[in-house]
């Protein structure tokens, strides 16, 4: 019998970002789940790859239109993406021609809706529960134990929020590359500084987990809200600004919703020379 060698195949994606905090998306339906740590890495490489601040696979849905898995570019896994799920969210309503849809993560199911030209996303109820944060201690997530007095929220994915005088005089690479290996996060953690500038609008600056600084993070973003309406500093719904553009934010009945702009930059397809050298 002869030797058949079967051709890699091109593999198809897009580029797309949500206030700067960019994505590439890979369509994995109907077919075998194709991303590893491997692919997300050399991906992830801004030289060998695409670059991206999370990769987002798009899986058959599990009692929901679709199944999201979000990957950082260190190989490891995100479990909440907020502005991926909000452009993810913005293909999947275009593709359907709907003005809902549904969509599972590792944190259960989540919706995206139409607002006008924008996305909102409900990402879902906060976890204040330390151990599922997840925390190493028995501690108080609205104080935790370090210099600058943070707040502890869950989102699907840590975040410790520090509240600032003065953002423009925060080193948010040194603090938050600190913060984010702290021995109180035993998976590590998404750092927030957040300058609240009245009882409706934040500044927020990010560290992200397994990325570094980004232009804006979703589910820092709801963090961040989160822990200003905690402690008492804002309303339940504010405007944000991060370095990419404004989100707006509200903490409702049935989980934070976060509302904002989505943008497809291309869509192209990885070669199958990228495929085969992983
Ligand atoms: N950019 C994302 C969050 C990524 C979080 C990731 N760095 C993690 O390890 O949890 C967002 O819009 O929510």
């Amino acid at each position: 019998m002869q030797d058949t060698k079967i051709a890699p195949r091109p593999l198809p994606f897009v580029k797309m970002h949500g206030l700067g905090n960019d994505f590439v998306i890979i369509d994995s339906r109907g077919r075998d789940a194709r991303v590893t740590p491997a692919l997300a890495r050399a991906l992830g490489d801004r030289n060998r790859g695409v670059g991206f601040d999370q990769l987002g696979e798009i899986r058959d849905g599990d009692n929901s239109d679709i199944t999201l898995d979000f990957w950082n570019a260190d190989g490891s896994r995100a479990g909440a993406c907020g502005n991926a799920t909000r452009c993810v969210g913005r293909l999947m309503l275009d593709e359907a021609g709907v003005d809902r849809v549904t969509i599972r993560t590792t944190r259960g199911l989540l919706e995206a809706v139409r607002a006008g030209d924008e996305v909102s996303v409900n990402m879902g109820h906060p976890v204040l529960d330390w151990t599922q944060v997840p925390l190493s201690q028995a501690v108080d997530v609205k104080h935790l134990p370090l210099q600058g007095d943070p707040v502890a929220v869950g989102m699907g994915n840590p975040h410790a929020v520090f509240f600032v005088d003065d953002i423009a005089a925060v080193d948010v690479a040194a603090r938050g590359v600190k913060v984010e290996h702290d021995p109180l996060f035993p998976e590590r953690t998404n750092v927030e500084f957040a300058q609240v500038r009245s009882r409706n609008e934040i500044r927020m600056r990010v560290w992200e987990r397994g990325t570094g600084i980004t232009l804006a993070c979703g589910s820092g973003a709801c963090a961040t809200a989160v822990a200003a309406s905690l402690r008492g500093l804002t309303e339940r719904q504010v405007r944000m600004e991060v370095d990419g553009g404004w989100l707006t934010l509200e903490w409702r009945e049935d989980g934070v919703w976060m509302t904002g702009p989505t943008a497809l930059v291309f869509a192209a397809e990885l070669s199958p020379a990228f495929l085969e050298a992983l």
